[in-house]
């Protein structure tokens, strides 16, 4: 079954609350974008958000750190209760050390591609993470269109994993909708990153069907 991350980044922040509750029991994870306003350009949430919305859901809390260093940043965001804290390749020199920074963290370690980042180089990486995030928008706001040519990495990360058993998740984050979700999972996703496609419809529930009828 190909689970579903609402991105919070398209929610109403004046009643992030509600807006968590109100997708809940359709998700499979909640997708907390950070962003800095260095690596990309824009500013959005910080630890105690996460925190704060901890105790509103069960579902785990999937943080893409769109951020410089992060390895400064993530022990407060294990901290504040992240479930799996991925880190982009172009922002991290010591990929290795990061990964290792946050399984040591007890939290599943998550590694980000931007759309022009090839898949080769994370591939030394692939055995020690829980998730692979292709990026099918380059990061800093929802709303953006799915750039089509990063289906061909999503296959890579696909058959890579099952040449060499890797444990990995797929992810996908950028432009997905009921079109583009098809094709992703079509290449081999597993898990959908979606933020306008659902945040922006009034009745979220049958949004995210919407996204997942007719998947597998
Ligand atoms: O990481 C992100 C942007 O950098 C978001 O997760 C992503 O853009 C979700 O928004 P949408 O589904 O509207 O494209
Ligand atoms: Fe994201």
């Amino acid at each position: 079954m190909t689970k579903i991350a609402p991105s919070i980044l398209s929610a109403d922040f004046a009643k992030l609350g509600d807006e968590i509750k109100d997708v809940d029991s359709y998700a499979d994870y909640i997708h907390v974008d950070v962003m800095d306003g260095h690596f990309v350009p824009n500013i959005t949430i910080g630890p105690l958000i996460v925190d704060a919305i901890r105790p509103i859901t069960n579902l785990p809390l999937d943080v893409h750190l769109m951020i410089e260093n992060p390895e400064n940043y993530i022990p407060a965001f294990a901290k504040a209760g992240a479930n799996i804290i991925s880190v982009h390749q172009e922002a991290c020199p010591h990929l290795h050390r990061t990964i290792q920074q946050i399984r040591d963290l007890n939290v599943k370690p998550g590694v980000v591609i931007n759309p022009a980042t090839p898949v080769q180089q994370i591939e030394p990486i692939l055995g020690d993470v829980d998730l692979v995030l292709v990026m099918t928008v380059n990061p800093g706001f929802g709303g953006q269109s799915f750039i089509e040519s990063a289906v061909s990495k999503i296959e890579r990360l696909h058959d890579l994993r099952e040449k060499h058993h890797y444990d990995y998740e797929i992810e996908v984050d950028g432009g997905v909708n009921q079109e583009t979700a098809r094709i992703c999972v079509d290449a081999g996703a597993d898990v959908l990153v979606a933020g306008s496609a659902i945040f922006k419809q009034q009745n979220r529930k049958q949004a995210i069907q919407s996204i997942t009828n007719h998947l597998v």
